[in-house]
C-alpha cells in the first residue's frame, strides 16, 4: 500500500508531466517572419525598439507617427536590420488622435503592403503628462484620454473593422502600463485612460473571437525611452519617488518581452516581476498565463502589495508640508477666484 503523501506526490508529479506534455504539443509560436505588422508610435521608444525587433525577425514593418524626421530616422535604423530584399519596411506621417485619421493612417499602411490588411498590430503610440490633480483643467485631462486612450482605440475600431470585413483573422496589441492596474499620486491624466484600454481589451478578447481576431495587452513599469525623459519633466517629486522601487528596463528589453508573450498567445503580457504580481493580483475572469507561477505571484501580492501601499501612503503623508509650500509659492491660496486663469481658474469656477 502507498502511503497517502507518497500518492498525492506522485499524483501531483504525474499531472504535471502531463502538463508539461500538453503545452509542448500545444506549443506552437506565433512567427513574424513574413507577416504584416502595423506599429503605431514605432518612430521612438517602445514602439520604435519593436519594429526593429520585428523587422530582425524578418517582418514586413508599417511605422506611423507625426513628426518626419523622427520617422525617417526611425525607418533608416529598421533598413539597417532588414533580413531579405523583399521585407516591405515602411512609415506613414499621420496623428492618430482622431478616428479618422487613425483609419487613414491604417488605409495607407495597408494600401502600402499590396493591399494587404496587417497580421498584427501593436500599438505603442501614447504620452503621459503627470501633474497634481487639482493643477488639471479641462484641456489636459482630455489630452490624457486622447494620449493614453484614444490613440489607441481609433486605430483599433480601424483595423477591427477591416479585419472582419476581410474576415482576417489578425492580432491586435494594446500597450497599457501597471498604471493600469493600480495608481498613485500624480497619474490623474494617465491611468484612467490606462485602465480604459485594460476595459476595451477585455471586451474585445471575448468579441473579436466573432472574427478570430486575437487582442493582447501589455503592462509595462518604467521603460527609459524619450517619452520617458519627456514626462520627467512635470512630473511631481514625489512621484519620482514612489516610482524608486521599480528599476526600470531598456526599451529593447520591454519590446522583446511583449513580442514573446504576443507569441506565446498571452491576453495580459507583463514585463517583469512587478508586472507579474499586480497582474496576477488584479486578474478578475483574465486568462492565467501560468497557472502555477501566477498562483505563486499572487501570493507574493497577497502579503507585498499591503506594505508597499502603506509605504506609499506614508510617503505621500510626509510630502504634505512640502506639497503646501509648493502651492502657495504658486500663488494657490492668496489668489482670488477672478484672478485665475487655466488650470486653477477651472479650479476655482467650480
Ligand atoms: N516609458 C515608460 O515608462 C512607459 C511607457 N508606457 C507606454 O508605452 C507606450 C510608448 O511609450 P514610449 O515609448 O515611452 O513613448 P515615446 O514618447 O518614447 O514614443 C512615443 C511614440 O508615439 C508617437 N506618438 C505619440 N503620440 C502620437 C499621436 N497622437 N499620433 C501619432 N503618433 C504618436 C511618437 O511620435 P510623434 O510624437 O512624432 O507622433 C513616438 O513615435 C505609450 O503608450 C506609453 O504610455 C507604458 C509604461 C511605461
Ligand atoms: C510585493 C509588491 C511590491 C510592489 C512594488 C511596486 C512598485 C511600483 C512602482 C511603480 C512604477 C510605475 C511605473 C509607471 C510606468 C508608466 O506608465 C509611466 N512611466 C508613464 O508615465
Amino acid at each position: 500500500m502507498l502511503s497517502a503523501p507518497l500518492a498525492v506526490s506522485l499524483l501531483v508529479g504525474a499531472l504535471t508531466l502531463l502538463l508539461i506534455a500538453w503545452s509542448m504539443f500545444t506549443n506552437k509560436q506565433w512567427d513574424p517572419r513574413g507577416q504584416h505588422c502595423y506599429v503605431t508610435g514605432g518612430s521612438a521608444g517602445l514602439g520604435l525598439s519593436l519594429a526593429i525587433l520585428l523587422a530582425k525577425r524578418g517582418a514586413d514593418v508599417s511605422i506611423v507617427a507625426r513628426n518626419q524626421e523622427r520617422l525617417q530616422a526611425a525607418l533608416e535604423a529598421i533598413e539597417k536590420v532588414r533580413q531579405t530584399p523583399n521585407q516591405v519596411l515602411k512609415a506613414y506621417s499621420f496623428s492618430l488622435n482622431d478616428a479618422s485619421s487613425s483609419a487613414a493612417a491604417f488605409d495607407a499602411a495597408c494600401k502600402g503592403n499590396g493591399g494587404k490588411c496587417p497580421d498584427a498590430v501593436f500599438l505603442c503610440a501614447g504620452a503621459s503628462r503627470p501633474g497634481f490633480f487639482i493643477e488639471q483643467d479641462e484641456a489636459s485631462l482630455q489630452l490624457g484620454m486622447d494620449n493614453g486612450y484614444w490613440v489607441q482605440a481609433w486605430s483599433t475600431k480601424a483595423a477591427a473593422k477591416r479585419m472582419a470585413l476581410d474576415r482576417f483573422p489578425g492580432k491586435i496589441v494594446f500597450v497599457s502600463s501597471v498604471l493600469g492596474y493600480m495608481s498613485f499620486v500624480g497619474y490623474s491624466s494617465y491611468s484612467p485612460a490606462k485602465h480604459a484600454l485594460r476595459g476595451l481589451a477585455e471586451t474585445l478578447r471575448s468579441e473579436l473571437l466573432l472574427y478570430g481576431v486575437s487582442v493582447h495587452i501589455f503592462f509595462p513599469g518604467t521603460i527609459y525611452t524619450p517619452g520617458y525623459t519627456e514626462e520627467n519633466k512635470t512630473k511631481p517629486k514625489i512621484t519620482l519617488k514612489i516610482e524608486e522601487t521599480d528599476e526600470g528596463m531598456q526599451p529593447e528589453q520591454a519590446a522583446a518581452r511583449l513580442l514573446r508573450g504576443v507569441q506565446k498567445g498571452q491576453f495580459h503580457i507583463s514585463a517583469d516581476l512587478l508586472g507579474n504580481i499586480f497582474r496576477s493580483s488584479t486578474r478578475g475572469a483574465t486568462p492565467h498565463n501560468n497557472v502555477f507561477m501566477d498562483g505563486i505571484y499572487s501570493f507574493m501580492g497577497w502579503i507585498g502589495l499591503a506594505f508597499w501601499r502603506r509605504g506609499v501612503d506614508t510617503s505621500v503623508l510626509n510630502h504634505r508640508k512640502e506639497h503646501q509650500e509648493y502651492l502657495s509659492k504658486m500663488g494657490f491660496f492668496n489668489a482670488k477666484p477672478t484672478e485665475f486663469s487655466g488650470s486653477e481658474g477651472a479650479l476655482y469656477s467650480l
